[in-house]
Parts: C-alpha cells; structure tokens; sequence
C-alpha cells in the first residue's frame, strides 16, 4: 500500500471533522502529513535555576523531597511536591491532571521535569515529566498551526503515523547515494525531523530530506535542458592553440579565474550540443575579455558572432575594446546599434551577409528585420536579454542553434545562481584582475558631508572624476528628479570650478547617452545622476562614487554602484552618505565596509533579504522549497546537482528498479511544481 494513495482517515481519532482541518492545511494523505516539516524547534533551555525568569518554559533536574499531594477540583487533579532543583534550590512543582504519576514521585527519586515557572508563587508548573535521570527531549518541533488545528495536535497525529506506518516508507534515494553520501534513510529522516533527541538528529535529518529536495528540483532542470538540446548544434572546430593565440593579443595576462572560463567555453564549442554558460563575475572581474575570447575562438572555427549589450553606450564600449584586441589578429569587429544608419548600416549588414564580419557588437538592433549572417555560430549576450521563446526561434533563424554565452553582472551566489540557471553551465569570476587598488569605503552622516566634498574638490583638482549618485525615492519619478536637482545645486556650489552636469530618469535615452559619454571622454567632471548610471560602464578615471541616501539601496545596487570606481590605476574612494537608523540599514552600510567580495555581499543579502525579496522572482518559478533554504543550504544544492547530471546521463535511470521510487517522487514533484520555460 503505497502512503501516497492512504487517507488520513486511517488514523485512529481522526473523522470528518479532523479531515477538513488536515486538508485546509494541504495534508489529505499520511504521506503528505509524513511531510508535514516543523518550521522550528523549540528549545528547552536547561538553565540553572538562579537565571530562570517568571513565565520562563524551563527544564531541570530534580530530587522529589516529598510529600506528594493530590487535590480535586471536580474530575481534574492538582498534585503538588517538593524537589530540590539543582541539588540546591528548593522548589515547589505542580502538575496538572496528572495523578497517575503520584506513584512514581517517591521521595529521593531523580526526576526531570519541563515546564513553566511561576516566580511569585514560586512554582513550576509541569507539562512534562521523566524518569530515571533520562534526559527529556530537548527539542519540540513546531508547526504551521490553523485555529482548528493546533502544532502541538499535528504533531501527535506525525507521531501515530509514524508508529504506525514505519515499515511502510520506502527509501527513495538509490542506495548507492545514501551510502556515499553517509545519508540517513528517508524513515530514519523523518523520525529524526519529527522526534529529535538532539540538535544533531535534527541536522542529519534535515540534510538528507534537503538533498532528496535539491535533487528531484535539479533532475528535473536537467530534465528540461536535454530537451532543449535536442535540436543539434555542431562542434566547432577551434585550433587547440586558441586561448593562448588570443592571449598574446592582451596588454596583461589573464586571472586563472578567466583563464578557466574560457577553458569551459573552449570544451563547450567542441561538443555538438550548443553551448548554454552563463558568466558569473564580480564587477570589474573582466567579463568582457571572456567574451571576447570566445568571439575570437569562434572566428578561428570560421563562425560569426553577435555580442549584444543593454544600451549604445555599453556596446559602443564593448566594440572599441573589441577592435583594440582583435582586430590586429585580423577580426573585423563592425558595431550595430539604432544610430548606425544609412550607408554605414548597409555596409556593415552586407559585410554580415557575406561573412566578412566575424564579430558584430550592438544591441537589441541586432536581432531585428533585414540583419542577415551569413553564419551565426555564438551569440554573447547580457542577463538581462534572457531570451524567451519567440527571441530564441527568431535567433535559431539567423543561425542554426548558435552556442549562447550570456554575461551576469549581478554577483549571486552560487546556489541561487544553479537554482535559477540551473538549466545552464555556469563558469565564476571571483577573482580581479592583478593591480587593481582596494577601493576605499566610508561611511559619513549627512550632516557631516563637508567632509565629501572635500575629498571630491582634491581628487578632481588631481585630474579624476567623480559620480554622485542621488537618494532613491520610492514615491516615484517626479521626487526623485527634484531630489537630484536640489542636490545637484548643492554639489555646483561645493565644486565651483568644475564641470558638474546632472543625469535623470527623465532625460531621453539620446540625452542621457550624450551625457555618459561626455563623461567618459573626460568633458564632464563631477557627474550627479539618479540610479541611471550604467551598470557596466568603464570609466578608469573615476575614482569617487558618493552615495547619498545610501541608507535607501539594496546591498547589491550599492556593490554595482561602487563597481564604477576602482577600475584604473589611482586609489579610488566609495562614500557612503547616510541616515541609517534601522537594524537593516546599518547593517547594510556595515556589511559594505567589511568587503569588497560581490559574492559574499550577496549571500549576505540573501540571508538579511531572502531569495523572494532579493530577485522579485516569486512569480517566475524560483521554486519555494519545502525545507531547503537556499542561502543555508548551497553546498547541498551544488552535491545534488552533480548527482542529477550523472542520474539523468545513464539511460536505465528511466526504467531500472534502482530508481524506480526516485522517479515516483520525481512524478509527484512535477505534479506540484510547473517552472517557466
Ligand atoms: N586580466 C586583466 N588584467 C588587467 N586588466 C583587465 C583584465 N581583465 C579585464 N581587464 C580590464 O578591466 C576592466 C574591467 O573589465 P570588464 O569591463 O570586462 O569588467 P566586467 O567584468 O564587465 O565588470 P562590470 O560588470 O563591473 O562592468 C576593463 O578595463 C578591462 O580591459
């Protein structure tokens, strides 16, 4: 009898009236109520008794120092006794309705009792009572409660079901995983989850119900990519020389983080499979060199390439460094952006056509109307162009099932980043390139921003530029752009003599580029600007990002924003102006001044904001897990995704017994779950 199909009815206790509660809490079958998880323990402290408190839940060892009373009231008991607590606190316990243990309560016995203290009566009233120096559980399992249905009620019905069905939960892990692992079994779990005797059972359970999780999440990703690649790419036939070859183009050598990188995407272009990797890098990691190895890999195998940016402003910056590094290795790198029109335009279309052009560099213009490759083979693009359906057929017209490189410049931790792109390989940038300068950050009260000015005035007077990037506003646009321009007024008259200009939200795309790249050139000194300032721009000779409001910003948008400076050769300066009088906000700043890392900055924010908040994903299918935490539990998701690439890679994984209940499970997760293509 599988417990999948057995009602709870079978319960002793529970009828129609239990079944309705059971069920509004999603529960209809003892297995559903098997995995019913507590969603915290509560713990018994064992305090010794000079620190117990009035009202305090509380648990000690005691010696009955008689005489035991019983009185009533009607049909229910009061018993009352002397012990001594501690071997030294004389206390008086009480226990409710309990009579039947009068018995036991001899004098001088060794007993351990849990309850509540009752400091003015001087009383512990017990709920709890052990024998014979055993230690009570220290831990009771909690867990979503109704007002028909309370924790400590769905707990003894787990109980009785898992008395009474033990023999009856199958192990859905092969066994070769348990054993490698050092797994518990899954009855060995839930017993461990649900009557733990120690904070160590709880662990281990939990660590074998979370892998069970990750992995069924995880065989299913993997699942839907070998779908995805059916349609067949081809192996591209890069010389073996080409990650060298294209490092003698650069003007200093690759980090190994890099260097591995593009040893991924070499291994990914010689496999027929089109390549899905996603670049995982810190700001400032060099992504873009990267990218523009594969671009140069897949010229050298007589492909063409597409590398997409989210603005001109970032292609036009991605095609000037494609140009200084290629083409003297005889790439031509030709730029395609809206502004490229007229004969220009057509030049660069017929040169795609023919095949002339190895690398087109530019944004969403390239996917449109009338833009012709001769043979698309890799198209490199932005997180932010994750592709949908439709984009991907319209791409697969211009090439056949290009490899697909896509550039992350949001550090996310790993975890989330498997979680979510889990249905592609993902290569991390966690390391910078030698010689960059630590960039300095402050924290400054609002009142005292003389200070920041200071800083600017001298930094400028030594030919560097500065951002100043004002508070964000939730209220909307119309209070963001007033903020901005008082602020701005404000930063003219501190930096008289400079050229300070403002940059907003509600400037035209056109404006705002002529803005950024008159920065860039060097024209604009000192830049105040609302949070439009490009993820992504380079400009090395900045060398101070001023935050107002920083208090407002969320960890990773204050990582982006510092991610401006520190990219040349100068000291460069992150001021963090704020008000922060809420826990989160400071520790927020705090977390900002203790590292420069953008990955540990991002699993601190995963643990102060939770995945949902942190990626406002909730509707697109980051899945919620059961028990899984995503921030605790990275390194399990990681084990499991290994483990469901080799399960999904061997063929009896669909049909021999070793997996059979694997795939019942799996059966039942896809039931619950749908993701989004
Ligand atoms: N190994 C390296 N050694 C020295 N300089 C490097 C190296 N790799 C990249 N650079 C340079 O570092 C700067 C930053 O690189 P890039 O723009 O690719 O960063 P990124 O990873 O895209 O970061 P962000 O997301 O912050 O824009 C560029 O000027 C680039 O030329």
């Amino acid at each position: 009898m599988s417990l999948r199909s057995l009602s709870v009815r079978v319960l002793p206790g529970v009828g129609p009236q239990k079944e309705r509660a059971l069920e509004a809490l999603g529960i209809r079958t003892i297995d559903d109520l098997l995995h019913t998880y507590p969603f915290r323990y509560d713990e018994r402290a064992d305090k010794p008794f000079p620190e117990w408190r009035d009202g305090d839940r509380v648990t000690a060892r005691a010696v009955v120092e008689g005489p035991v009373q019983v009185r009533w009231r009607g049909s229910k008991s009061i018993m009352t006794a002397r012990v001594r607590v501690d071997g030294q606190y004389p206390v008086v316990c009480l226990w409710f309705s309990q009579h039947y243990l009068r018995s036991k309560l001899t004098d001088g016995r060794l007993i351990v009792v849990t309850g509540k203290w009752n400091e003015a009566l001087r009383r512990l009233v017990v709920s709890e009572t052990s024998f014979g120096g055993a230690q009570a559980p220290a831990w009771v399992p909690v867990y979503r409660a109704s007002k028909d249905l309370s924790s400590r009620a769905i707990h003894q019905l787990i109980l009785k079901a898992l008395e009474q069905y033990a023999d009856d939960i199958p192990e859905s892990l092969p066994y070769a995983l348990v054993r490698k692992y050092r797994l518990w079994t899954h009855r060995e779990a839930l017993f461990g989850i649900h009557r733990p005797t120690s904070p160590e059972d709880v662990r281990q359970a939990r660590r074998r119900l979370v892998f069970e999780e990750f992995l069924l999440f995880q065989i299913q990703l993997q699942w839907l990519r070998s779908k995805r690649e059916e349609p067949a790419g081809r192996a591209q036939p890069v010389p073996r020389d080409a990650l060298t070859r294209f490092e003698a183009l650069l003007p200093s050598p690759m980090t190994n983080a890099q260097r591995q990188a593009c040893e991924d995407i070499l291994r990914d272009l010689e496999r027929p499979v089109p390549m899905a990797r996603l670049i995982q890098g810190d700001v400032g990691s060099g992504k873009t060199w990267v990218a523009l190895f594969a671009c140069f890999a897949v010229h050298l195998a007589r492909g063409q390439s597409a590398l997409m940016a989210p603005t001109e402003i970032l292609a036009e910056q991605h095609a000037r460094l494609a140009r200084q590094l290629l083409e003297q290795a005889g790439v031509r790198v030709e730029l395609l952006t809206g502004s490229v029109t007229g004969r220009e335009r057509d030049r660069v279309l017929q040169g795609l056509a023919s095949g002339d052009v190895s690398l087109a560099v530019g944004t969403h213009a390239l996917l449109s109307e009338g833009v012709e490759f001769r043979d698309l083979a890799l198209l490199v693009t932005d997180e932010q162009h994750r592709f949908g359906v439709a984009q991907r057929a319209r791409l697969r017209e211009k090439g056949r099932a290009p490899d697909v490189l896509m550039l992350s410049a949001t550090p996310i931790p790993r975890t989330l980043a498997l979680a979510i792109y889990g249905d592609m390989d993902v290569s991390v940038l966690n390391e910078l390139p030698k010689g960059r300068k630590p960039i300095q950050t402050l924290a400054v009260r609002s009142s005292e921003d003389e200070a920041v000015f200071r800083l600017i005035r001298r930094e400028l007077a030594r030919g560097r530029q500065a951002y100043v990037v004002a508070p964000a506003i939730e209220a909307g646009d119309r209070d963001d752009v007033a903020s901005a321009t008082e602020l701005y007024e404000r930063v003219r008259e501190h930096l008289a003599g400079f050229r300070v200009e403002l940059l907003h939200g509600r400037m035209s795309s056109a404006e705002k580029e002529r803005m950024m790249r008159a920065f860039r050139d060097g024209d604009i000194h000192a830049l105040v600007a609302t949070t439009v300032i490009e993820v992504g721009i380079d400009v090395p000779n900045a060398t101070v990002m001023a935050i107002y409001g920083a208090e407002r910003f969320g960890l990773a948008q204050l990582h982006q924003l510092r991610g401006r400076v520190g990219r040349g050769p100068h000291p460069s300066y992150c001021l963090l102006i704020h008000d922060a009088s809420s826990e989160a906000a400071r520790a927020r700043i705090e977390t900002m001044l203790q590292t420069n890392d953008g990955f540990e900055i991002a699993e601190r924010d995963l643990e102060l904001r939770g995945p949902g908040e942190l990626f406002g994903l909730k509707q697109s299918g980051l899945p919620e897990f059961a028990l899984g935490d995503l921030a605790r539990d990275y390194r399990i998701m990681e084990v499991a995704r290994e483990e469901a690439l080799a399960l999904v890679r061997r063929d009896d994984f669909w049909y021999a017994p070793w997996a059979m209940e694997l795939r019942n499970a799996l059966k039942e997760a896809m039931d619950k779950v749908s993701y989004r293509d």
